[in-house]
């Protein structure tokens, strides 16, 4: 049974992830008629960038983040946020976008410079996502307990971010099997997206490197997240 403080808990990270979105007039960038590589790889680091700043925004809000160990928090920082990033543009993808946000982005994702063989398993993530049709709840939370992984690199208090993770692991199974009373299997599906999660930060980090071969500049924030 969800107690009163798990609700409570739900509701603080449900509304921050609600509130926490790319401002719409750089989303709307994505329908500006420009379509070279060039343009679209532009446009995917200027959205990227405004998206890292919603994740740590976001991040802040999570009860209890705020008071682990500084360079702890930046350690999760960097290593989930091109995992949270999958999870949040996943759910941009399966939910209908304003003004058809969607084809106009996976246009721009397919011709940006990433090869064939990171495309596929980028939109079969997308798609596997989609077919969850996780409620806002279950997002957030499935994206605040990826935020939560202790065993990132240089992550020093361990216990303390499995702790947390723990508690937010809780809350998710709770919320699944309210959500989706037909399906027992449902909260071990969304851990097992996690796994897939792992496996694409792998081929975002040989994305980057090829796109870096090429001589394409990053911002300075997404240098610092991603050591680039
Ligand atoms: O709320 C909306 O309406 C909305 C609409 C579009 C949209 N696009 C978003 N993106 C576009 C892009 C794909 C999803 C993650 C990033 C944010 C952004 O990442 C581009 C990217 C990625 C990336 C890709 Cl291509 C796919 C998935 C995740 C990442 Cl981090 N890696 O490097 C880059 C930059 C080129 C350097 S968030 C969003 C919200």
């Amino acid at each position: 049974e969800i107690t009163k403080e798990q609700q409570a808990l739900m509701k603080i990270i449900t509304d921050a992830y609600n509130r926490h979105q790319i401002p719409q007039d750089v989303a709307k960038k994505l329908l500006q008629d420009q379509y070279s590589a060039e343009e679209n790889f532009l446009l995917l680091t200027e959205m990227a960038t405004s998206q890292v700043q919603v994740l740590v925004e976001f991040t802040k809000n999570i009860p209890g983040f705020l008071s682990l160990d500084r360079e702890d928090q930046i350690a999760l920082l960097k290593g989930s946020a091109v995992e949270a990033m999958f999870l949040r543009s996943a759910q941009v993808f399966s939910r209908k976008m304003p003004s058809g946000h969607t084809e106009v982005l996976e246009e721009r994702i397919r011709k940006s410079g990433i090869s064939e063989e990171f495309i596929t398993p980028m939109f079969n993530f997308y798609k596997s996502i989609g077919e969850l049709h996780m409620v806002q709840e279950e997002q957030a939370l499935l994206t605040t307990v990826t935020i939560l992984t202790p065993d990132r690199p240089y992550v020093k208090d361990q216990q303390a971010v499995e702790r947390l993770q723990e508690t937010m692991l809780d809350v998710l199974r709770k919320l699944c099997v309210l959500q989706h009373p037909q399906e027992p299997q449902y909260f071990a599906r969304l851990l097992g997206r996690l796994t897939e999660l792992r496996t694409l930060s792998h081929y975002h980090t040989e994305m980057l490197a090829s796109w870096r071969m090429n001589d394409h500049k990053f911002t300075p924030l997404l240098c610092e997240i991603w050591d680039v």
